[in-house]
């Protein structure tokens, strides 16, 4: 049976506390008066500002939280880092480890990633691990040797389909309204879905998210790929009605 989907949001760098507040309340009332209810789980992933003071709000509403980053040491001197235990101690459920934003602008390795990830399950938080190709990567014909590549470097020991997901986010669909193909979605969620096979606990219920410029008139047709068991969404997740929208593609 394929794994209940997982919808996220990833906010980046966006929000004030009063306009996260207003988008989580948002959803929040959506979910409320949906008859059916969305068949997906739903998670935000707000700055670290707001994850205390949305903290709460989430845990009312069944929303996951989930921090952008966290460091692979539990503390120490490492100013302006956070530990995957402190997210865990203000009540996040998730985090995202391994963004592409964080490889290319903080020049994070798989070896980086790999260790983030152990924190965060280690700090009993569901690691969202992504991985994804650069488009000359993608034009080179090698797009899923290299994600499966990048895949099984950063993938930590203990990983299982309870603490961890990986996010498929091709670098060149992010942000900029251009989605990989309905068959090269397919051919690369299932590549790496075989390259789980013997690496993570119960490989066929890992959840395995699409990301790169889903918007609510392209979710149904990308979450409608095998393989595919959710998004994370970047831009449409800043919007309540279209984050609300890619949710209740999940019928
Ligand atoms: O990076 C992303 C989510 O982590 C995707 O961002 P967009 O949905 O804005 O393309």
């Amino acid at each position: 049976m394929a794994p209940r989907p997982l919808i996220a949001g990833n906010w980046k760098m966006h929000m004030t506390l009063v306009e996260g507040a207003k988008l989580v309340d948002a959803l929040g009332m959506a979910l409320a008066e949906a008859t059916p209810k969305p068949a997906c789980d739903i998670a935000v992933c707000p700055p670290f500002t707001l994850l205390a003071p949305l903290s709460e709000a989430c845990q009312k509403y069944g929303f996951g939280l989930g921090g952008q980053d966290c460091h692979a040491e539990a503390k120490g001197a490492f100013t302006g880092d956070v530990a995957a235990g402190m997210l865990a101690d203000i009540g996040c459920t998730h985090v995202i480890v391994g963004h592409s934003e964080r490889r290319s602008l903080h020049e994070e390795s798989n070896a980086d990633v790999k260790a983030k990830a152990a924190a965060a399950l280690a700090a009993r938080l569901t690691a969202i691990l992504c991985v994804g190709e650069t488009e000359s990567e993608r034009d080179s014909g090698k797009a899923e040797e290299i994600v499966v590549a990048q895949l099984l470097a950063s993938l930590p020991d203990g990983a299982t389909a309870a603490n961890m997901v990986v996010a498929y986010e091709p670098v060149w669909a992010i942000g900029t309204g251009r989605t990989p193909t309905v068959a090269q979605v397919a051919a690369m969620h299932k590549a790496i879905r075989a390259a789980l096979d013997g690496k993570v606990g119960d490989p066929a219920g890992m959840r395995i998210l699409y990301g790169g410029s889903v918007k609510p008139g392209n979710a149904k047709e990308l979450l409608s790929v095998e393989n595919v068991d959710g998004a994370l969404v970047g831009g449409a997740s800043l919007v309540s009605a279209d984050f609300w929208a890619i949710c209740s593609t999940c019928a």
